[in-house]
């Protein structure tokens, strides 16, 4: 279907340390290009491991994942960070910027990996990303040297940078305080709203979630409402 984002079909997964563990069971939904969705359940339902598979970082589990019409599952590691970078924007819970780089550097890295803009393009965009999210200011400072809730900006900033298809965040605004909560549900908003972008984002925050266009919830591994 030319609208459909992204597919998962009867999703399994385990871990086997320290013991068998049955930690998504038989999971399956649909998500359509331009929604915003939030995935929620309490601490230990699944979200991030989900979240994981999605994303393709993690390829281990039964089942089917596909995003853009593509079958991602069985695909070699090479061909899936490459699909990655091009096409789904990450916010990590724990940044995961590089620290010794600026901010402006960390949001460029995808964008300079792709290689399909010329230098000076991507430094504009990348700061127009910063001034997106109010850090323009910060631009230069090496990302250790920046707070908790300045490092998650850049990291959304640098989500952005390729335009991707899909967004997907694991407690983007967890860092942050209301007034920027809101700032990065609105821009969130926008882009899907007006560039087709798919947002998925983990939340324990219900006010976010009950903004979204649709939850999908989590318990004990099992998808129990949407
Ligand atoms: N690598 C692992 N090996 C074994 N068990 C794991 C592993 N990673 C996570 N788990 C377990 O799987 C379950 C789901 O973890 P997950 O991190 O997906 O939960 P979550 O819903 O994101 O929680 P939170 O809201 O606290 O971040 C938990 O019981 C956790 O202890």
């Amino acid at each position: 279907m030319e609208d459909l984002s992204l597919s998962v079909k009867n999703l399994n997964k385990y871990f086997y340390e320290p013991q068998t563990f049955h930690v998504l069971k038989d999971i399956s939904f649909d998500i359509k290009k331009g929604e915003f969705l939030a995935l929620t359940g309490k601490s230990g339902s699944g979200k991030s491991t989900l979240l994981y598979i999605l994303s393709t970082m993690d390829t281990a589990y039964d089942g089917s994942l596909t995003i853009n019409g593509e079958v991602l599952t069985g695909k070699p590691q090479n061909e899936l960070a490459a699909f990655r970078n091009e096409h789904i924007g990450f916010v990590f819970q724990f940044h995961y910027l590089l620290p010794e780089f600026s901010a402006l550097d960390n949001v460029m890295l995808p964008a300079l990996k792709l290689e399909k803009r010329p230098v000076e393009e991507i430094k504009e965009k990348a700061l127009e990303n910063l001034k997106l999210l109010g850090i323009e200011d910060q631009a230069l400072k090496s990302a250790s040297k920046l707070s908790g809730g300045q490092q998650q900006r850049v990291a959304i900033a640098r989500a952005l940078i390729n335009e991707p298809a899909i967004i997907m965040g694991d407690e983007p605004t967890g860092n942050l305080d209301s007034k920027n909560t809101r700032i990065v549900f609105d821009i969130f908003r926008e882009l899907a709203a007006e560039r087709g972008q798919t947002i998925i984002a983990v939340t324990h925050d219900d006010d976010f979630a009950d903004n979204c266009d649709r939850t999908l919830e989590l318990m004990d591994g099992k998808l129990i409402f949407q």
